[in-house]
């Protein structure tokens, strides 16, 4: 038996953590604090409303309920063809879609869908009308993730020989049953006719836990990772004993229910795991496509291509052919670093020893090798030099992309990978934007140029000052009338915030002159559009404004943007942006 090492989350917190899992709360925003809270009357109780009554309190919690409801009968939905129509750039489209998609909003005609059934380009927006939108691979393990922290706390309580409530010992099992089904494309078939003594016949091979399970059907090889090996042995050494039972019969299985019989419904199981978690259940069938359809999006064979190979082949061994070569990408990961399967190892771990899944496989490589290059350019389309410098730097001796298509790939930065983005975290701190110089103006005052060209969607630079949030920021504003441009009003996520670039030098950068408070007011000739972030920095989320060039920006361009001064004359008010987040 192997010994494994698992890094254990939420140590002191294995008492409330748990607890979470037992009730099923509605997480209501409070209106007060515009923060999700899985306790309103509590939180209000406590923080936003201490000193309110009762009634006032009870009133509040009413509205926050009332103004959840109206949210998902009408916020949560975006159609993308509205979205078609109303936003017609298709990069900033894109952005949205991506940003709408990772915060969870449902997405009615999403071109995803489209992608999936690998419908010819431009047919996306008309053709998906009829069907519900594919999950991505994320989508559907997304209950693992969140489920995690959780299952490691039960896993050590386990082995620490701790009790473990009957409730909490069935989601361990769930959760199990889902890395069979979610990680490794098991069938719920499979997963119900998998026997223990398929687990006590498993193997290590170089740290991979290889297994064969008989089903009714058909067998499948797989290897799973030690981590989740570790945890189906928790399952299998101190939770299974514990539900057999000499009156039953358990037919030799792995996963058993508290009454000692084998697990009836896998998919029931799954389901209940999601409700847990407040996740939209997905099946194993659509964990199995989305698998394919990743492996398909980050090949580089045409989607044409693809297209008529399938054709060809007619769907059904089409379809296996994909899930054969599923099977391959798990047993033969490619990442960016990995070396290529040789042909010993691929025949002796049973594919067929012809090129096909070893191109396809070197098509994945690429792809995430480029997308590797392309996520060291976030701010601004690399030259091939520099793509050329980056492939030296990686020292790959083979497959490695070619610096012209890398180029030609760039896109600019979705809002979600500006917000993790490492350069631009940097810049932030040291407010050491390259690309921009101090110019005077006349009776503007000084200004910024460009020093390197911007491609339209890149990063520029931030507004830089103290963020003052609520009432604070905009009886600050108000107290200061005329001539004035220093003080970013803004309204976001459901808050007054303000930029304070008047204090200057700000107190984090007392050397620093910081650009962004030096670009002038234009609202015709604009050519920057400043967005609210949430930035991630190591020690927490902060609220920044970026500016992103609207345009291509040329050499020596003065950089612009709209201060959203209603009046003609420009009389230097400060700036104020009540649309910034809508
Ligand atoms: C955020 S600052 C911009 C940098 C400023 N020019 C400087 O020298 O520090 C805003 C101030 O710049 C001036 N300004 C900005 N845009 C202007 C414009 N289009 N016309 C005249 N003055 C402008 C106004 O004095 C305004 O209060």
């Amino acid at each position: 038996m192997n010994v494994i090492c698992i890094l254990y989350v939420c140590q002191n917190t294995t008492a409330c953590s748990l607890q979470k899992i037992d009730k099923d709360r509605r997480i209501i925003s409070c209106l007060q604090c515009f923060r999700p809270q899985e306790m309103l009357p509590n939180h209000l109780l406590r923080v936003c409303m201490k000193n309110q009554t009762s009634e006032e309190r009870n009133a509040e919690v009413e509205r926050a309920k009332k103004s959840m409801k109206a949210w998902t009968l009408r916020g949560r939905t975006w159609d993308y063809n509205e979205m078609v129509k109303r936003y017609p750039d298709e990069a900033c489209r894109q952005a949205l879609l991506e940003d709408l998609r990772e915060r969870h909003f449902l997405i009615l005609n999403d071109p995803k869908d489209a992608l999936a059934e690998s419908s010819p380009p431009g047919a996306a927006v008309e053709t998906h009308n009829k069907k519900p939108a594919q999950p991505t691979l994320q989508d559907c393990q997304r209950v693992l993730r969140v489920s995690k922290a959780d299952m490691l706390i039960i896993h050590r309580k386990l082995l620490d020989q701790q009790h473990v409530e009957e409730d909490q010992r069935t989601l361990f099992r769930y959760f199990c049953e889902a890395i069979l089904v979610l990680r490794y494309f098991q069938r719920p078939e499979a997963v119900r006719a998998f026997k223990a003594s398929d687990w006590i016949n498993k193997t290590n091979v170089d740290g991979r836990i290889d297994m064969e399970v008989q089903s009714t059907k058909q067998s499948a090889k797989f290897s799973i990772t030690e981590e989740d090996s570790a945890m189906l042995d928790a399952y299998f050494l101190k939770i299974r004993p514990g539900c057999m039972q000499d009156s039953q019969d358990d037919q030799g299985r792995f996963f058993l229910s508290k009454q000692g019989l084998p697990v009836g419904n896998v998919t029931s199981d799954l389901r209940r795991l999601h409700e847990q978690y407040d996740l939209p259940s997905f099946s194993s069938q659509q964990a199995r496509r989305a698998q394919i359809t990743m492996a398909y999006s980050s090949s580089d064979e045409p989607a044409d291509e693809r297209r008529v190979r399938k054709q060809k082949r007619g769907r059904g061994p089409a379809d296996q052919d994909d899930r054969d070569f599923g099977a391959f990408l798990l047993q033969f990961p490619a990442t960016a670093s990995s070396t290529p399967p040789t042909k010993k190892k691929r025949t002796a771990a049973g594919f067929p020893p012809d090129r096909m899944f070893y191109d396809r496989w070197r098509s994945v490589q690429l792809a995430k090798r480029e997308e590797l290059l392309l996520s060291q350019c976030s701010r601004r389309p690399p030259s091939v030099s520099k793509v050329s410098r980056l492939i030296q730097k990686e020292a790959w001796t083979g497959n490695c992309p070619c610096p012209e298509d890398v180029v030609a790939k760039w896109r600019p930065a979705t809002r979600v990978q500006v917000e993790s983005d490492p350069w631009i975290i940097t810049m932030i701190q040291n407010q050491k934007w390259t690309g921009l110089a101090l110019k005077d103006f006349g009776t503007k005052g000084q200004g910024v140029v460009a020093t390197e060209p911007f491609a339209m969607g890149s990063v520029v630079c931030d507004y830089h000052g103290k963020v003052i949030t609520g009432a604070e920021g905009r009886k600050l504003v108000e107290s200061i009338k005329g001539d004035m441009g220093y003080l970013f009003f803004f309204h976001a996520a459901g808050r007054d915030l303000c930029v304070d670039a008047e204090t200057f030098p700000c107190e984090c950068h007392p050397t620093e002159n910081t650009m962004g408070r030096r670009i002038n007011h234009s609202s015709k000739r604009a050519n920057l559009r400043p967005v609210h972030c949430m930035m991630n920095f190591p020690e927490g989320q902060r609220d920044v404004i970026l500016f992103r060039a609207k345009r291509d920006i040329h050499l020596c361009e003065e950089l612009l943007f709209d201060y959203g001064v209603k009046r003609k004359s420009f009389r230097g008010e400060a700036i104020n942006l009540d649309w910034l987040d809508e």
